[in-house]
């Protein structure tokens, strides 16, 4: 092990395992995620690791282990696929969430346990507006069918995932039977036997290069009433339409993988956390004294800026991943039973933390590579990889800046609904003090108070400023005149501000309740840091905010960052051990910047002579293309 990392592990301040066990949820959580990491797949003797040709294995291999459970299914395909993609994600995270949740029990039993699918909605035209899709699905009642067809070029499904040629099941969002409602249809296609179907591949993408994205015309292609997904809408065999108690149930797959995206990113962010930290503390170069051995870079306050934030951030996302999946799964039981209330809650939350977390994520995989140098743009690092694989979680499931403003919408909603004198409840409820004026600035000390209750405060002014400034911005608007669109899109900044604020505020205050639940001292003592550290960061980025509240002085601003200094002076001695708390294995991360036993240089070595590049002395081309040339000369 390289001595570096030895000593960064000696003289811990906190029972590693125990944090370990609060990631995952508890002990036994941690114990079935090593025995399925370990015993089901490091040692299992068909585990070809993370090859194509696998991914059979994998599906039955989980079907053998009897694996069922979604986050089981993911502690099982990290491993096997590491931190790259593979073919059947979309099938985990929306075919199947789709039939489990749109299907009627019939249909149910019919189809789960048999078929590998897709999902396609998006098309050429649209993704983010979906009132906008042109695919239509006619009923014929004579043949009791749906006439899928696509009536333009923009109507093309286009970016399905997992298009597989040969057989295409999928789910399909179409141009409904009412104009404002979409329904969900199965195609039960199989390919090549069905006319009037026209399939490929849409080309080269950034990367995610494992799932194969394609496109899909129908024309005029007929498919089984039955095969509508008619749990919460049916067509009725004389052609009647029952509607849905909501139109937005059949948007709610995209709601269920928002929500699992925001701990995605937290995984992610972690993973890269552990990268670059690890790397940073077997990194020498240059000097800090003169004379003086080189120092690790990890002692540079620079390098500590750029990346224990981001350490905090790892964690405060793993626990909105948590919360948000926990608060999914609370409110989806009720929907199940029929309680809409908390849709609109839960739609707000899980969009707006999934811009949130995947837009900080997305830079701070960048921040991660950049800090390693040119190791971290070499391949070897992962940290490319990484990057290429998660970046589009920008875009997919609802476009960020679309996301953002739909939360608030939601926010916007709330607060005229505190301004006529109603008493809210929720994430929102902090809106409520708005209208009393209670969130008047206090008298801030001269002294920044640090204490956490207190910057959870400050945050959720902060958050109750901007939405009141956006509400003012829509104000200010329609009394100039314009009508109730226009005065919106004029206010799309504000509005893009303030839910900003509002995750922000949200994750903070997830951060300190779940710390305020730690109750071993060493590991509560480290994760209060951390939450500090994540909140005064915060406050350093977004200084104007706090001034604009009148939370923060002018005169405390030389505090906010004389107090950051502080704590990433506080958190140096434990950032490898809290990197080791998320307990990557080497296999999943494939870095050789991140190995646990910090031997980088060895391992780098190794990894480029495997370079098929490196498989002669000299390489074929010379003899086939230069030496010819040379003679020639
Ligand atoms: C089984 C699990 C295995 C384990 C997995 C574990 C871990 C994995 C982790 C992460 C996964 C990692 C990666 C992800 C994997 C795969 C992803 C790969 C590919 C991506 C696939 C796709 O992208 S699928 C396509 C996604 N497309 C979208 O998201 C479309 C976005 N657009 C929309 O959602 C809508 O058009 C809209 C919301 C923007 C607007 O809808 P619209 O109908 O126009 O509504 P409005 O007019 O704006 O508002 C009216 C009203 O409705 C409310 N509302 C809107 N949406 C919802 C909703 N979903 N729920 C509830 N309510 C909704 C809205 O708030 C308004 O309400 P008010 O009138 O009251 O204000
Ligand atoms: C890797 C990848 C995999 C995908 N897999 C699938 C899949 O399996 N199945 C599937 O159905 N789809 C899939 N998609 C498509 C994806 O869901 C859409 O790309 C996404 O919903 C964004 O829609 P769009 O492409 O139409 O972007 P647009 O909405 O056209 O976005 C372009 C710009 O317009 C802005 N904009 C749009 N509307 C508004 C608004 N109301 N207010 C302000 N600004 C706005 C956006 O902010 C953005 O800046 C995938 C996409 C990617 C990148």
């Amino acid at each position: 092990m390289n001595p570096d990392i030895l000593r960064e592990r000696q003289n811990a301040t906190f029972d590693i395992e125990k944090l370990t066990n609060i990631l995952d949820g508890g002990a036994e959580r941690t114990n079935r995620r090593r025995e399925i990491r370990e015993v089901l797949v490091l040692n299992d003797p068909d585990f070809d690791y993370g090859t194509p040709t696998s991914l059979p294995t994998m599906i039955l291999k989980l079907r053998e282990y009897g694996i069922s459970d979604p986050v089981e299914i993911n502690w099982y395909k990290s491993m096997y696929w590491g931190t790259g993609r593979e073919a059947l994600g979309l099938h985990y995270v929306m075919f199947l969430p789709t039939l489990y949740t749109q299907c009627d029990s019939e249909q149910f039993n019919k189809w789960v346990p048999l078929i590998i699918g897709t999902y396609a909605q998006t098309e050429m035209g649209h993704g983010t507006h979906l009132r906008g899709l042109e695919t239509t699905a006619t009923f014929d009642p004579a043949t009791q069918e749906f006439v899928m067809h696509s009536p333009t070029v923009t109507s093309i499904k286009w970016w399905p995932g997992g298009r597989n040629p040969l057989f295409l099941p999928l789910i399909f969002l179409s141009i409904p039977l009412s104009a404002s409602l979409f329904d969900l249809f199965l195609s039960g296609f199989a390919l090549p036997t069905c006319s009037g179907i026209v399939i490929g591949d849409i080309g080269p993408k950034f990367g995610f290069d494992a799932v194969d994205n394609g496109y899909l015309k129908l024309e005029h292609v007929r498919i089984p009433r039955e095969n509508m997904l008619m749990k919460y809408a049916q067509v009725k065999p004389d052609g009647s339409y029952v509607k849905p108690l909501s139109s937005k149930l059949t948007y709610g797959t995209m709601v269920f993988i928002r929500s699992l995206i925001v701990g995605n990113a937290g995984i992610v962010l972690s993973q890269c956390c552990t990268i670059a930290i690890r790397y940073s503390a077997v990194r020498h170069q240059s000097e800090i004294r003169a004379g003086e051995a080189e120092p690790q870079i990890l002692d540079y306050q620079t390098q500590q800026h750029k990346l224990f934030p981001l350490l905090a951030t790892a964690y405060a996302f793993l626990f909105a991943g948590q919360y948000m999946i926990d608060t999914y799964n609370r409110i989806s039981g009720d929907i199940n039973q029929g309680d809409l209330s908390e849709m609109p809650e839960l739609h707000a939350l899980s969009a707006g933390l999934k811009a949130f977390t995947t837009w900080t994520a997305n830079t701070g995989i960048e921040v991660c590579r950049m800090s390693c140098g040119g190791h971290g743009y070499s391949r070897s690092s992962a940290l490319p990889d990484i990057y290429v694989e998660f970046t589009p979680s920008c875009t997919y499931e609802g476009e960020n800046t679309v996301m953002m403003l739909q939360t608030a919408r939601f926010l916007m909603k709330s607060y005229r609904q505190v301004q006529a004198g109603q008493q809210l409840s929720g994430a929102v409820s902090y809106l409520n003090k708005v209208h009393h004026r209670v969130m008047a600035p206090q008298a801030v000390s001269s002294q920044l108070d640090l204490n956490l209750n207190t910057l959870v405060d400050l945050y959720e002014i902060r958050a109750a400023m901007l939405v009141e400034l956006a509400a003012q911005s829509i104000q200010q608007e329609s009394a100039r005149g314009k009508c109730q669109e226009d005065s919106w899109n004029n206010s799309t900044i504000d509005l893009v501000r303030a839910s900003d604020a509002h995750c922000h505020y949200m994750v903070l205050k997830m951060f300190r309740d779940k710390v305020d639940q730690i109750e071993d001292p060493g590991v509560h003592s480290v994760m209060s840091t951390l939450a500090h550290l994540y909140a005064i960061h915060g406050m350093g980025n977004f200084t104007g905010d706090f001034l604009q509240a009148g939370v923060l002085t002018g005169a405390q601003v030389p505090s906010v960052s004389k107090c950051l200094k502080g704590l990433l002076a506080e958190v140096r001695p434990s950032a490898v051990l809290l990197v080791d708390a998320f307990d990557h294995h080497d296999k999943m991360l494939n870095s050789v910047l991140g190995r646990h036993d910090g031997n980088v240089y060895e391992a780098m070595f190794e990894w480029a002579r495997s370079s098929p590049l490196n498989r002669t002395e000299v390489h074929e081309s010379f003899h086939k293309h230069l030496k010819p040339l040379q003679a020639k000369l």
